[in-house]
């Protein structure tokens, strides 16, 4: 469903991503790992568009859309949580769910993330990371992605939310209705979310296999400087 091939690319003069290839088959959750600064962000915004990629191509369910701006591609189905639980601080939950979501939507979100039910009301700013992390994720789900894109979901949140979010993601994709991208620091959660991982250092795509425990020590080691 997303495919990512050759890809080269970064900001300007500078490029971050060298010949990267990476797929994510429909239905499935893929975890990409990698040190600080290894290009994890920048290979998300090059399958959101926001990166334009200077080779190689980027195809959505089979299409090209290397060409096209985010919007087109958020019209086909992809759907973006970037790093650091955006939300508008000064509006309540609910009001950052409304602006997305119609009343059916955001009652199913309401299903799927029970915690939200009690804080509707509370200004989206004074919510804790854990649960600002839930709003934005089901702020993105209520536009109905078929791929969902996740810039470390688990960053700064306390535990019992990191196993709300673990069963929201297995929830989705065990209905089959939704194939997932997200790069993690979390070893054991990406392990656990995730069928397939990857793992990017200085650009490069230097590791991949099936997810699962049996991957931790291998995963680990490959991290290890
Ligand atoms: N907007 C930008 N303009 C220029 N360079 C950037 C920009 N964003 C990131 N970079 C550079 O691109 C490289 C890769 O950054 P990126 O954020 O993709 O890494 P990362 O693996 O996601 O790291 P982290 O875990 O710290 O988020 C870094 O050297 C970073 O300084």
């Amino acid at each position: 469903m997303l495919r990512i091939e050759s890809v080269t690319g970064g900001y300007g003069r500078t490029t971050v991503l060298h010949e990267v290839s990476l797929e994510v088959p429909t239905g499935a959750a893929v975890a990409l790992m990698g040190h600080n600064g290894a290009g994890k962000t920048t290979l998300l915004k090059a399958a959101v568009g926001l990166v334009r990629a200077k080779s190689g191509r980027v195809l959505l369910d089979g299409e090209d859309v290397t060409g096209l701006r985010p919007s087109a591609r958020v019209k086909r189905g992809l759907g973006y949580v970037p790093q650091g639980q955006q939300s508008f601080g000064d509006m309540t939950a609910l009001e950052n769910l409304q602006l997305v979501g119609d009343r059916a939507g955001i009652s199913e979100m309401l299903d799927l993330f029970p915690a939200l039910k009690d804080l509707l009301g509370r200004r989206a700013g004074l919510l804790s990371g854990g649960q600002r992390q839930q709003l934005s994720i089901a702020r993105t789900l209520l536009t109905r992605p078929r791929l969902l894109i996740l810039d470390e979901p688990t960053e700064g949140i306390q535990p019992n939310v990191v196993a709300e979010i673990e069963r929201v993601i297995a929830e989705l994709t065990g209905r089959g209705d939704l194939t997932v991208l997200l790069v993690e620091q979390h070893v054991g959660f990406a392990l656990r979310t995730a069928s397939a991982y990857y793992i990017l250092e200085s650009g490069r795509i230097t590791a991949r296999g099936d997810g699962g425990s049996e991957a931790h020590d291998h995963v680990r080691s490959q991290l290890a400087v």
